[in-house]
């Protein structure tokens, strides 16, 4: 399966189109928005998300409710095109006095780098593709990739367990139902009480001195059957797959499974989860600190990965920067920015995580249809516990 996002942040529109989803896979459009209103709130966005409510519209590829198995075109419309409109049409060899040309990059943003490489004097053609409004094209995706997941019973969950300096939230051991409903009840969507407190200070802090704050989250997919991914191809491998994925979400820096960069200090039997078997499980691991993988395959534990996110780059508290015609330094200028994007990121991360898993799956079993996908893989489950 593959999908292509379009669309610049203040143009008309978002476009997804998804190629190679099965036929007959039940697909809730209320189910798609859901997802959609979940990433558009959080402690700490900014204005935009109160202009814009993200709706899905749906071109092709769906009919009755189902997948044909033709091609799926989603469309999300920016409300903000409206007042973008004029702005958006200002060419890049206009007279430098005429202030919408963007010649001014801002320190952690593509702009530069993307105007040298793509030769833009105007950034705006930079800045618009950038944007983390891309995000909701693949949270779209994500919803729709998780409602196949759901029938192939493989459940997926997230939440913030950083934000800044305020602590951490150890990857919880409760169901993720429990897990869900907790994290979606928290405007920080942290499910310890306690530092949800001390995250809306933080954040707050942070607001007050025109800074920003960034953060670590965590998604936990349960169901997934043993040997989803290969070893035998650095490409094929499934953890290396979630990690391009995570870190391909704007202002992503890092990503880890299970104790992640703790391993890095520990002896290899504090690692290393023990092999187990049973009549009514068949094999297992005793432990999962290895968040579900070895080998590049999914153990049938749950998969445990978690992302960096760094601060926002728009500063209130603006940084140095150099503007491209005059070589002059100025301060960055902004007009408006989220503080902390965090919470909306975890959303991010569930999507991009569940549209990863869908693709192995559909890799490895037969899915021209629903029927055959799903038939496929309980012999494949039956296969492996017996095995
Ligand atoms: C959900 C979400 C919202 C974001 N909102 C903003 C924002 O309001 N202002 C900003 O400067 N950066 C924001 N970012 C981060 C930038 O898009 C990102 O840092 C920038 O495109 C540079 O990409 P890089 O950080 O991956 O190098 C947001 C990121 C995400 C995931
Ligand atoms: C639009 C979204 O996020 C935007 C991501 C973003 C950035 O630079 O990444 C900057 C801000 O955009 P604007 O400059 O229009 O206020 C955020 O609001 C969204 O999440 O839907």
């Amino acid at each position: 399966m593959r999908y292509l996002t379009a669309g610049e942040s203040h143009g008309p529109q978002l476009t997804v189109i998804i190629e190679g989803m099965p036929s007959n896979v039940p697909i809730s459009i209320d189910a798609i928005n859901e997802q959609l209103a979940r990433r558009q709130k959080g402690y700490g966005r900014g204005n935009r998300m109160n202009i814009e409510k993200d709706e899905v519209h749906v071109y092709s590829g769906i009919r009755f409710g189902k997948t044909t198995g033709a091609p799926i075109t989603l469309v999300i419309e920016n409300k903000d095109w409206k007042r973008w409109k004029d702005v958006m049409s200002v060419e890049d060899n206009v007279d430098n006095k005429d202030k919408r040309r963007v010649s001014r990059p801002r320190p952690g943003h593509a702009d530069l780098n993307g105007a040298i490489k793509y030769d833009h004097r105007d950034m705006r053609n930079v800045l618009e593709r950038s944007s983390a409004r891309e995000t909701a094209a693949r949270v779209a995706v994500g919803a729709v990739a998780r409602q196949l997941l759901h029938h192939c019973g493989i459940d997926i969950a997230g939440h913030v367990v950083r934000i800044g300096s305020a602590g951490t939230v150890p990857t919880p051991d409760i169901p993720l139902e429990e897990l869900r409903q907790r994290s979606e009840a928290s405007p920080v969507r942290c499910i310890d009480k306690e530092l949800e407190a001390k995250m809306i200070e933080v954040i707050d802090k942070a607001k007050a001195e025109g800074d920003s704050v960034g953060g670590v989250v965590e998604v936990i997919a349960e169901g997934v059957p043993v040997g989803l991914g290969s070893h035998v191809h650095w490409d094929r491998k499934l953890d290396a797959r979630l990690a391009r994925a995570v870190i391909s979400v704007q202002a992503f820096k890092g990503v880890e499974f299970g104790i992640g960069f703790e391993a890095g200090e520990k002896m290899g039997s504090q690692v290393h989860d023990e092999i187990a078997w049973s009549e009514d499980r068949g094999y297992y691991r005793k432990t999962n600190r290895l968040g579900g993988f070895e080998g590049g395959m999914t153990s049938g534990a749950p998969i445990v990965v978690r992302g960096v996110m760094k601060p926002i780059p728009t500063l209130y508290k603006p940084l140095k920067s150099v503007d491209i015609d005059s070589k002059e330094t100025f301060d960055a200028s902004i007009e408006r920015s989220d503080n902390c994007a965090v919470p909306a990121a975890s959303v991010v991360v569930e999507g991009v995580v569940s549209w990863e898993i869908a693709c192995v799956l559909c890799d490895k079993f037969s899915r021209d249809t629903l029927t055959d996908l799903l038939d496929d893989l309980a012999a494949y489950r039956r296969y492996a516990k017996e095995f």
